[in-house]
């Protein structure tokens, strides 16, 4: 039964300290709304801290300890997710506050637009605004309620017992005051959600909104700033609370402001709070100096557009012990020993918010420039002479050699072969340990340094006498495989392409192909297979048989040697290349090395032919078109000519003219060998014995012999094409124009001899 004369309050509820923030706001929103009725709140003391009611008395008019009701049957709780409001039921002892007149009751969630203090100047004994949830019953967080004892016992029995159909209060509540209950315009309980809302009507009643409640978990406090930037209803209402609240609390402001307030409200401001404990229970708001700074200008993108909020210094909050322990404590920052949570024994408290909770949160927007990134016309020139200076190695301290435990160690052998091919050991640490030791020794480390670049020479060991006898050396590029001239020898002979060139003129056009070589011929003997027992004696291009060139010339050891499988044993050269007229025997043929000569060797023995033949031209001549004739016979009309044709006994070619006017075509490779292109000189009478200028005459002779008019039946014009043909296949610069080139220094010899 309420006083007669009493006062009219609003009252609030605090059960535990977490829900400071939301208290206080709703105090200041209460005031800088202008309300002249005063303020007061319930608290359950064992479950808020003294500092808290200190914060509260610092607000609130009154500040009431009240009796904890918690319900004893929370599953209801669950059925809402709610299981923290098992002491929602501490909310009955509103009607024990018999010495208030009317209470308008608001959840410490609700924040005040304007001051209703229209409500207590309702007639009804309890008001109440339908529940958005539920619009049939009412919402407990904003209640106009007249204290009556009565009620209360009567709301008391019904807690004692759970009845509550979520519960809490609200069930409890609905269930006892049914349809009694005055209903209140939504106006006065706008309890907007982050997952729902009425937009249209909201926009449309925005203006007549006297409190709004933060119904559910999603308090302002708890939630953060950063959550509430977008522009939904629900983040319009929770940036209301964040105005009150930055008013209040956010720190460069609770110095400036508090005067601001006191003229407006019936009792006087009090000193602002000790910065620090609202802030403790304000998600991401208490920011210690210790644990972050700010960087300048990074916070000036926050909401509110405060730079240096969060690197301001806070202080640190120290609770002090009171009597009665608080149940729901969150973890302290520096908890003192008789408020602390010994983690490693005890469950974290209920209550306790989430660790790093606090941690900074930075918020980073979006930039909203529509204009494209224009990059720089250039950049700025990298810096130049920057290295990075290797640190030099300190020298390796000098190796001792381990004692030798084992016989073989001490009495190594040396080494008396060396392969040169292989890598030679790291040479720096031999040194140090040959010099060290003053011994040589087998080891690795004390290989002789024989030079990379030598072939054959043996073991030259630096520091000893030489165990194998010195064999011939001969110099091997570093890499022998790439620097090895892949060209003839007898390539570089002119006299000998001459000579060749001198056999194709006389030979059937039609018989152009890979057998008219010298190999072909006979003169050379094939050297593909054929391996002799040097080290350049490996097949190169020029040696494929396949390819219309002349293989590489190979010295052998053994003139008369034919290759197996070459159709050379048993041969008789004299059946296939009879002797010419005028021609020694082939078996008195010398060459200059003494060797004996025979057409199936080497060409030594065609340039001794060139020397010291009495008239080497003619005979040359003879025998290349005899010996031209002989094949062409053999293989008939356009008859593949091999090598292994030629050098198979048994094998019949067969005997075919050659295709009406092939007879007389030249080869396009004869421009190669134009003599102004050997030789620029005038062939002078006095020197014709020189067989280089014999073959000039001839070659002269048979240029005259070519421009002479023949019957047009005889004649075809030679192609107009003057590629390089087989030139350009032997890989050889094919001359297209004729620069005259000075004789070589061989030609110089043979044409002053
Ligand atoms: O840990 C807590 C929980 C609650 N309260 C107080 O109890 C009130 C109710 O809790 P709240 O979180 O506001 O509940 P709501 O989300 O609003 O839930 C709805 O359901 C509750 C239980 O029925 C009713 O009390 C509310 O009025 C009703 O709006 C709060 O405002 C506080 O005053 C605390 O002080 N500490
Ligand atoms: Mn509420």
């Amino acid at each position: 039964m309420a006083v007669q004369g009493g006062e009219d309050v609003y009252a609030s509820l605090l059960l535990t300290d977490t829900y400071l923030p939301g208290a206080l706001v709703l105090a200041h929103s209460l005031r800088d709304a202008g309300t002249k009725k005063k303020l007061a709140i319930l608290v359950t003391l064992d479950t808020v801290s003294a500092e808290v009611v200190t914060q509260l008395k610092a607000v609130y008019d009154y500040v009431i300890p009240v009796s904890r009701v918690r319900t004893e049957r929370p599953a209801n709780l669950y059925l809402m997710n709610r299981p923290d409001l098992h002491s929602a039921f501490t909310k009955i002892n509103l009607w024990r506050q018999t010495q208030f007149r009317k209470i308008v009751y608001l959840d410490a969630d609700v924040l005040a637009y304007r001051a209703p203090d229209e409500l207590f100047d309702l007639p009804h004994a309890f008001s109440a605004a339908p529940d958005i949830g539920w619009p049939d019953i009412f919402n407990t967080g904003v209640m106009v309620l007249t204290p009556n004892l009565g009620e209360y016992y009567a709301l008391k029995a019904m807690a004692d017992r759970g009845i509550s159909f979520d519960g809490a209060d609200q069930g409890l509540l609905n269930m006892h005051f049914r349809n009694t209950y005055n209903r209140l315009s939504f106006t006065y309980n706008v309890t907007p959600s982050a997952h729902y809302q009425y937009v249209p009507a909201y926009k449309h009643f925005q203006s007549g909104i006297n409190l709004v409640h933060f119904i559910g978990t999603d308090k302002p406090w708890l939630q953060g700033r950063d959550k509430s930037i977008g522009d939904t209803p629900f983040d319009e209402i929770a940036g209301r609370w964040w105005a009150v609240y930055d008013r209040y609390y956010r720190q460069e402001a609770t110095l400036a402001q508090p005067e601001r307030t006191a003229s407006r409200t019936s009792k006087p401001q009090p000193a602002p709070p000790g910065p620090g404990l609202v802030q403790y229970f304000v998600k991401g708001e208490y920011q210690p100096k210790s644990r972050y700074i700010v960087p300048v200008g990074e916070s000036s993108r926050s909401r509110s557009g405060s730079s240096h909020e969060q690197a301001q210094e806070h202080h640190h909050w120290a609770p002090q012990s009171h009597g009665s322990q608080p149940e729901h404590r969150p973890e302290p920052y520096q908890p003192p020993a008789t408020l602390s949570w010994d983690a490693q024994r005890q469950p974290p408290p209920p209550d306790s918010k989430p660790e790093a909770e606090n941690f900074p949160q930075m918020h980073y927007e979006m930039s909203s420039d529509p204009a494209p990134f224009v990059p720089p016309e250039r950049y700025p020139t990298p810096p130049r002479g920057m290295w990075y200076e290797v640190p030099k190695e300190a020298p390796a301290p000098p190796r001792e050699k381990p004692r030798a435990i084992f016989p073989w160690e001490s009495h190594q052998p040396r080494p008396s072969r060396v392969f040169p091919y292989q890598e030679q050991p790291p040479s720096p640490v031999t040194e140090t340990t040959d010099v060290a030791s003053g011994e040589h020794n087998a080891s690795i480390e004390s290989w002789p340094q024989a030079e990379p670049s030598t072939i054959g020479s043996s073991t030259v060991e630096p520091r000893s006498e030489p165990q194998t006898p010195p064999t011939p050396t001969m110099h091997i590029p570093s890499d022998p495989w790439s620097s090895f001239p892949r060209s003839n020898a007898w390539d570089e002979v002119p006299e000998i392409n001459r000579y060749v060139d001198a056999i194709q003129k006389h030979r059937k056009p039609r018989s152009q192909g890979p057998g008219m070589t010298l190999t072909g011929l006979g003169l050379i003997e094939p050297s593909w297979g054929k391996r002799g027992s040097r080290v350049t004696d490996f097949p190169s291009e020029d040696d494929r048989p396949s390819l219309p060139v002349t293989p590489a010339p190979i010295r052998r050891p053994k003139f008369w040697g034919g290759g197996p499988g070459l159709g050379l044993e048993g041969r008789d050269d004299d059946e296939q290349l009879p002797a010419a007229e005028g021609v020694p025997a082939q078996s008195d043929w010398v060459c200059v090395h003494g060797h004996r000569w025979t057409p199936a060797d080497c060409l030594c023995d065609l340039t001794n032919i060139l020397r010291y033949h009495k008239d080497p031209l003619a005979q040359l001549q003879k025998l290349a078109k005899q010996q031209s004739e002989l094949l062409l016979r053999r293989l008939g009309e356009g008859g593949a000519l091999s090598e292994e044709v030629i050098g198979t006994e048994g094998k019949e070619i067969p005997s075919r003219r050659l295709p009406f006017g092939s007879d007389d075509i030249k080869s396009p490779t004869h421009v190669a060998s134009s003599p102004a292109v050997v030789s620029p000189k005038p062939v002078k009478p006095d020197i014709g014995h020189s067989p280089v200028h014999s073959l000039l005459a001839a070659e002269h002779e048979h240029e005259r012999e070519r421009e002479t008019p023949r019957p047009a039946t005889d004649f075809i014009a030679p192609p107009s094409y003057q590629g390089p043909g087989l030139l350009f296949e032997k890989g050889e610069d094919f001359p297209t124009t004729e620069t005259p080139a000075l004789p070589t220094e061989e030609e110089r010899d043979v044409l002053e001899t």
